[in-house]
Formats: structure tokens, sequence, C-alpha cells
């Protein structure tokens, strides 16, 4: 069995490489990082490790690469021979892989018929169905008729905290013990990879909305608000006491505005909540506020993890998710050189003004009452700073 994974990072190979492997597929790994292209071929394998007491490590076989760059028609020849393809490139990245994509199915259409599934694991929503439109662009009509009836791209929702590494080793990668890969059944075409780890179901938007308002809300506030109030990893934040207070306030809100619509049983989602506070403490992880925080322009998006949940929240309740906005505010305060979207928000206040960037970024209505909220918490969040 052969499987394409876009994007050999930190989930590509600590997560969605590692269970591929398991489930007996050859993984070739396409990117851009030729370094890790060429490990990956001279190696062979990599090891991923569990940060746990005790460092349980799977070694990770059957494991190629090829540099998208440089060799493109490899890529190709990859897809025409595949039994499924993945990314985790990260959402923005989807479009970019889309042309290539388009042209190793094209190519596959000529040689086989073979149905063939393209699962996008990023944490958005929507994500294959919008690496589907992006694909969908660079066919002919007749093509994409075609192609609907054999190529499947059921979305999904993947969790398990990868922070960006920092070992001798450049393709050991360490994660935390605990995943999670839920895939939309109905959307599969032909027979449904049997992938241990992998929860097949007809509904995703329960679960990825759970998880991204959930996980990602959640981690959202020790970056944002740990990087306003100067510390370096989230786990330094978590341990403070303003910060372990705005989490469990945005988690209820966030929980609130998913139990409201889905019904989910309360007892269970605070269950469900307890625990992913717990792995965002996890002594045996290092994970940078930065990693967390990175891309806030897209965070602060309309369906992203901070926005979506408040508006729910705010119209389900009639309440102020004020836990959730001074997220919102101190993400709108975020300062990080390194990352372009940080640089550009900050370009955007300076020229707009806080009310007018969050407008834009959040694409809210003039007039939708989170701003004022926003806008206050921007004052009150002041007080936290050191
Ligand atoms: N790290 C984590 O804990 C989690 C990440 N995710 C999602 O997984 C996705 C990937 O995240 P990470 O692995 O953390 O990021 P990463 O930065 O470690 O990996 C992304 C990889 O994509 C590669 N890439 C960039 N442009 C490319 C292109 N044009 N073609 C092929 N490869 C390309 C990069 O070189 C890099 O190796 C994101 O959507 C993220 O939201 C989801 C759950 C957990
Ligand atoms: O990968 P993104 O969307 O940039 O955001 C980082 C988030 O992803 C995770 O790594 C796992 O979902 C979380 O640790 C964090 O909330």
């Amino acid at each position: 069995m052969l499987a394409v994974h876009f994007g050999a990072g930190n989930i590509g190979r600590g997560f969605i490489g590692s269970l591929l492997y398991q489930a007996n597929y050859h993984t070739t790994f396409v990117d851009v990082n030729d370094a890790v292209i060429q490990e990956l071929n001279e190696k062979q394998q990599y090891n991923v490790v569990l940060a746990s007491e005790n460092s349980e490590t799977l070694t990770v076989k059957n494991v190629s690469g090829i540099n998208s760059i440089t060799d493109p028609d490899k890529v190709v020849e990859a897809i025409v021979n595949a039994d499924i393809i993945t990314t985790a490139v990260g959402p923005n990245i989807l479009a970019v892989i889309s042309e290539l994509i388009a042209k190793g199915l094209q190519a596959r259409m000529k040689s086989n018929q073979h149905p063939l599934n393209i699962i996008a694991c990023e944490n958005m929503i929507g994500g294959s169905s919008l690496l589907k439109e992006k694909v969908a662009e660079h066919l002919t009509e007749e093509e994409r008729t075609s192609f609907d009836a054999i190529f499947g791209f059921p979305d999904a929702a993947v969790d398990r905290i990868v922070p960006n590494q920092a070992n001798d080793d450049l393709l050991e990668v360490s994660v935390e013990p605990y995943y999670e890969w839920v895939v939309e059944e109905t959307a599969i075409k032909g027979a449904k990879p049997s992938i241990d780890g992998v929860t097949y179901v007809a509904d995703l938007k329960p679960y990825i909305e759970r998880k991204l308002f959930t996980v990602n809300t959640g981690h959202a506030v020790p970056a944002y608000i740990g990087r306003y109030m100067g510390y370096a990893t989230i786990n330094e934040a978590m341990n403070d006491q303003h910060v372990q207070e705005i989490i469990k306030g945005a988690l209820t809100e966030s929980g609130e505005a998913l139990i409201q619509t889905y019904q989910f049983d309360r007892e269970e989602h605070q269950t469900y909540i307890n625990k992913i506070i717990q792995r965002f403490m996890n002594p045996y992880i290092s994970d940078e506020v930065t990693r967390v925080a990175r891309g806030p322009i897209r965070k602060l998006g309309p369906n992203d993890r901070l926005i979506r949940p408040a508006s729910i929240y705010l119209d389900v309740t009639g309440k102020e998710p004020f836990h959730l906005a001074k997220t919102i505010a101190s993400a709108l305060e975020y300062e990080n050189e390194q990352d372009e979207e940080a640089v550009k928000l900050q370009q955007m206040i300076t020229e707009d003004g806080y009310e007018k960037t969050l407008q834009s970024v959040s694409e809210l209505d003039v007039g939708h009452p989170l701003i004022p909220i926003v806008l206050t918490e921007l004052e009150m969040i002041k007080s936290l700073k050191k």
C-alpha cells in the first residue's frame, strides 16, 4: 500500500506518518524542505518519541521523500500509484499544492481509474473540501465531473500536540501520547482506508468544531495571553493563575456554544475540557508560545477558534464572552517579527486602529456586539502586563 503525504513536518512525521506506517503503508513524503527529504531518503526511517515518563519510541520505517520543487514529475508519478493522499502543510499552503495534486490526478486518470481519497489533516473546518475546490481550479469542466466519481476529499479533524523539534536528529519527532484522527466517511470514494486510529463518522462538523473550539481555542489562551504577559513557553504560561482562570472561562464559553449547538452531554464535555487542560500542562513537552500563536490573522478569522465560538456564545446565551474576548484582545496585541501575519496585523493596527482591523480580519459586521466587548478587554488586559 502506498501513501503520498504532503508536508513532512511535525504532524506529517509525528502523527500521520506514524499511523500510516502502523497500517502497513509505504509513505512518500512530499516537501519543499530539501534537508528533510534527503535525510528521509538516506535513512528511510525515523523515530517518534512519546513525550511521557517512559519516552516510548516507535521507529517509523518504509518512508521516502520527494522534493516537490526540484522533482515535481516524481510527485505526479507517486500520485498515479498512490492508495491514499494526505496533507499536513498548513491551511494557507493547500492552494499552493493544489496544482501539483491536480496534475497527479490528471495523469492518474489516464493510467487507471481506481478510486482515491485525498485527506487534508489541517487545523481548519473543511480542509479537504477547500483542497478539492483549489484542485478543481486547475481542471476542465469535463475533468471535474469525471474526477468527482472516483476522487474523494473527505474532511478530517486531527488532534495531537507536536511541538517544534529541537533534536540533533533532523527526523526524530517528539509527540504527546494522545491522538485523535476523525474522517468524514460519507465522502470516501471506493473502499474505506483501513488505518488503526482513524475514526470514521457520517457527519464531521460536531467533531471538528468540538476539537477546534476546545483544543485550539484553549491553546490560544496560554499562547496569546502568555505572550502578552512575557512567557516563552506554554508550560510557563499554564502555571500562571491568571492564564488558568482565563482558559477555564474561555472553555466554559466555547463549551456552552458547543453544547447548545450540538447538544453534547454537559458532564462529558467538562471531562473533555479537563483532559485538554491537563494535556497543555504535560511537563515532557516544551512548546513555544510563538508556535501555538503563529498566524494570528488566520486565527482571528470568522470561522476559526476565537471569533466563531465567541459569536455563537453571544447568540445562544445573550451574555458577553469576556474570556474569549480577552484572548481575542491579546491576539490583536500579538507581536513577533518572525511571523509574517503578526507583522501584517500590527501594520494594520498602526494604520487603521484596533476596531477597523478587528472588523477586517474577523469579517464582523460594523456594529457587531463582539467588537465593543473586545475593545473593552483591550483595556482590561493591560493589568496583566508585567
Ligand atoms: N503541530 C501540531 O500540534 C498540530 C498541527 N496541526 C496542523 O497540521 C498542519 C501542519 O502543522 P505542523 O506539522 O505543525 O507544521 P510544520 O511547519 O511542522 O509542517 C509543515 C510542513 O509543510 C511543508 N511545506 C510547506 N510548503 C509546502 C509545499 N508547498 N509543499 C509541500 N510541503 C510544504 C513544510 O516544509 C513543513 O515541513 C497545520 O495545518 C496544523 O494546523 C494539527 C494538529 C496538531
Ligand atoms: O496549527 P495551528 O492552527 O497554527 O495552531 C496551533 C495549534 O495546533 C495544535 O498544535 C494542535 O491542534 C495546538 O497545539 C495548537 O492549538
